[in-house]
């Protein structure tokens, strides 16, 4: 038998690119089920609010995540749709990860209005990114440049850049092509160079444990395949307990009934930089995320993670 919600209420961010992510999927649920009212409900969140410090420094991902939970357990919500990488790694009783829906481009994005790419920037360029893990990755492989914090939703950051205080900032390119302003990115980062955060370019939905009937109304909108390679990001995330404070990179494929994930850990100033990779079945991606995980770990993951929590 096929579910035909009466009522389905979107809880969102107020920016513009959380926008578009939940009327993306009100599109879908409205398609999916025309008799049904799929409406938003709009909130500005407390990491929304913060724009002064680095996100790392105030308490990280859950600051998006809170003022939509409330919204799910007062019944003002049935869903909450995200941005993966925002999400935190164990939502908890009693939430849960409904669906994770098809990824787009989980690239990083060079953008600049005078260099091409990284590689072109001269000795001290100001490169733009408040992301411990894209900053790490910059300073590893072009420690002459100059990374400063950027902070704020997109357009804030783009304004910055055309102000002229960066050379160059670094965002993440799904976020730029959701929005429409893909002309803004000069090059892709390759995933070599900038390996993606866990869930990069994956939207989740998140709803009560209690509410199977939305669970079940949802699963159209389910991606498999990513859920597969999500899975393995966040199980290497989950065992390093990595959050935006650290820089943590995990990226994971599917060729064939194949799933290879990389992941990495890294000083912020690049100076050291641990990679593993794993490679085997698909159904077994949570521990192929696992496996990297301790193998980050057995190399002196946690001596890292350890000297980042203490500054
Ligand atoms: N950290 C904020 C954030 N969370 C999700 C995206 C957009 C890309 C995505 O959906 O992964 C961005 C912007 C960015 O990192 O530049």
């Amino acid at each position: 038998m096929s579910v035909q919600p009466e009522k389905l209420i979107i809880a969102t961010r107020a920016s513009r690119l959380a926008l578009w992510q939940a009327e993306f999927v009100q599109a879908k649920l409205q398609a999916l089920y025309p008799a049904c009212r799929v409406e938003l409900l709009t909130m500005t969140t407390r990491g929304d609010q913060i724009l002064d410090r680095t996100l790392s420094k105030v308490g990280g991902k859950g600051l998006f995540v809170k003022e939509l939970e409330t919204a799910l357990l007062d019944g003002r919500a049935d869903l909450a749709v995200h941005s993966l990488k925002d999400v935190p790694m164990d939502l908890g009783s009693p939430f849960q990860l409904a669906v994770v829906m098809d990824r787009a481009d989980p690239r990083d994005a060079f953008v600049s209005n005078k260099y091409e790419k990284l590689a072109d920037l001269p000795e001290g360029a100001v490169v733009g990114t408040s992301s411990l893990r894209r900053e790490s990755q910059i300073r590893a492989n072009f420690p002459h440049l100059v990374v400063k914090p950027l902070r704020g939703n997109l357009d804030t950051r783009l304004g910055k850049l055309d102000n002229g205080e960066y050379d160059a900032i670094i965002l993440a390119a799904a976020g730029l092509q959701r929005l429409g302003l893909q002309e803004r990115i000069r090059s892709c980062l390759s995933i070599q160079d900038s390996l993606p955060a866990a869930g990069q370019g994956a939207l989740g939905i998140e709803i009560l444990e209690a509410r199977s009937d939305v669970l079940a109304a949802l699963q159209p909108l389910s991606c498999p395949e990513t859920l597969a390679c999500v899975t393995a990001e966040r199980a290497v995330s989950s065992f390093l307990g990595g959050s935006c404070q650290v820089p943590l990179a995990a990226h994971a494929v599917i060729n064939g009934q194949n799933l290879t994930i990389q992941a990495f850990v890294a000083l912020p100033d690049g100076t050291q930089v641990l990679r593993a990779q794993s490679s085997g079945p698909v159904e077994q991606a949570g521990q192929l995320g696992l496996d990297v995980a301790k193998e980050l770990h057995r190399a002196g993951a946690d001596k890292i993670l350890a000297t980042l929590l203490n500054n």
